[in-house]
């Protein structure tokens, strides 16, 4: 099992702008890293380094404590899916599976044993000499990471592996790959964009923006505890609400909470059809759209727009005028000029 270290990696594609900027992380041997992000903020090309496809123009990549800047990627023990799986039509599935080892000189016996072995793991059996056009997408999917997993290697390097499958499917092949991590106990880093795949994948998410890191911790600290406005604002959903404080009932007594945003996350909210007790604002309903169990309503109010949920039945039929109360003892702050998040202590109402 190895570890990988990156160490102030720099990249810019030739004649291009710099879409890396000094990034640095450690991953743990049997790591689950998850890396988000929007569009072209430089995680592929992450990947592309680690799994030595690109060159960093600065910085130092390590795998398994050695330096790896400069081995071909054959020599890193390092398996890459991608998220267009190509596999080889006219070959069956086993054959799929074995290809690589092939390439290696691996003997056919074992190149079959290993096969037949992979594909138990995956549920992929019964298929073994059906041709992927005869597959569903996340048998394919599976037998893309077969191909992965028959090297027998530490660390995988996935590139959106489920983008291309539909909702239910991607549903099924997360709870697989997570099965597949504890099996295998080898290091994964996993790209994404989809955050509920991030939270509920990873044992630590790397959130990048503009080929900078922003933060690196687990997924419960980074949705409690976001280092700033961006990362708070690009992970949950339903997402989190940003308000001035000095609009929020309740934020007035707040030290310095003039040029501070109050984030509130949609379960700390809570929504009456009568004014509570207590600070709250008055919401006109613009829009209601049903989430199964819950209502999602999008509100107008003095501070802003909001969005909260609400258990469907418990409104009836009073949905166009409701009072919003929220806890602010969880709410999050944010500098508005540094959109940093800073402390709010809820005892003695400090903001540091
Ligand atoms: N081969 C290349 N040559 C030049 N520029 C590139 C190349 N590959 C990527 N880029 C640029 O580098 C930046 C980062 O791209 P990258 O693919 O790493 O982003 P990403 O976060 O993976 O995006 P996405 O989520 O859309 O896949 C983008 O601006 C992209 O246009």
């Amino acid at each position: 099992m190895s570890g990988i270290s990156l160490r102030n990696i720099r990249k810019a594609y030739p004649g291009g702008p710099t879409v890396l900027h000094d990034v640095s992380m450690e991953f743990q041997p049997g790591e689950f890293i998850v890396i988000v992000g929007p569009s072209g903020c430089g995680k592929s090309t992450l990947l592309r380094l680690i799994a030595g496809l690109e060159r960093a123009d600065a910085g130092e990549i390590k795998i398994a404590g050695k330096r790896a800047n400069d081995l071909p990627p054959q020599d890193r023990d390092i398996a890459m899916i991608f998220q267009n799986y190509a596999l080889y039509p006219h070959m069956s599935v086993r054959e799929n599976i074995a290809f690589g080892l092939e390439l290696r000189g691996m003997p056919k016996a074992e190149r079959n044993r290993r096969a037949e072995e992979v594909a138990r793991m995956l549920q992929l059996e019964p298929y073994l000499e059906r041709k992927p056009g005869a597959l569903s997408g996340g048998q394919r999917q599976r037998v893309a990471m077969g191909r992965a997993m028959a090297r027998n290697t530490s660390t995988f390097l996935m590139d959106e592996p489920l983008s291309n499958l539909d909702n239910a499917l991607r549903v099924a092949m997360r709870t697989e790959i997570k099965d597949l991590h504890r099996q295998l106990g080898a290091t994964i880093v996993y790209v994404t964009h989809d955050q509920t795949e991030a939270l509920s994948l990873a044992d630590r998410v790397a959130v990048m923006k503009d080929g900078h890191l922003l933060q690196f911790d687990r997924p419960d600290v980074i949705y409690d505890r976001p280092a700033n406005r961006f990362v708070a604002g690009f992970l949950g959903v339903p997402p989190i609400n940003f308000l001035p404080t000095e609009k929020l009932p309740g934020c007035a007594g707040l030290a310095g909470s003039d040029d501070l945003t109050a984030g509130l996350r949609p379960d700390i909210l809570a929504v009456h059809t009568a004014q509570p007790a207590g600070p709250s604002l008055a919401a006109r309903v613009v829009m209601a759209e049903m989430t199964g169990s819950d209502l999602l309503l999008h509100c107008d109010t003095a501070a802003g727009r909001l969005t909260a949920l609400a258990p469907r039945l418990a409104l009836g039929g009073g949905t166009e005028q409701v009072w919003i109360s929220y806890d602010l003892d969880r709410a999050l702050f944010f500098d508005n000029q540094s959109g940093a998040r800073v402390d709010y202590v809820p005892g003695d109402r400090q903001i540091r």
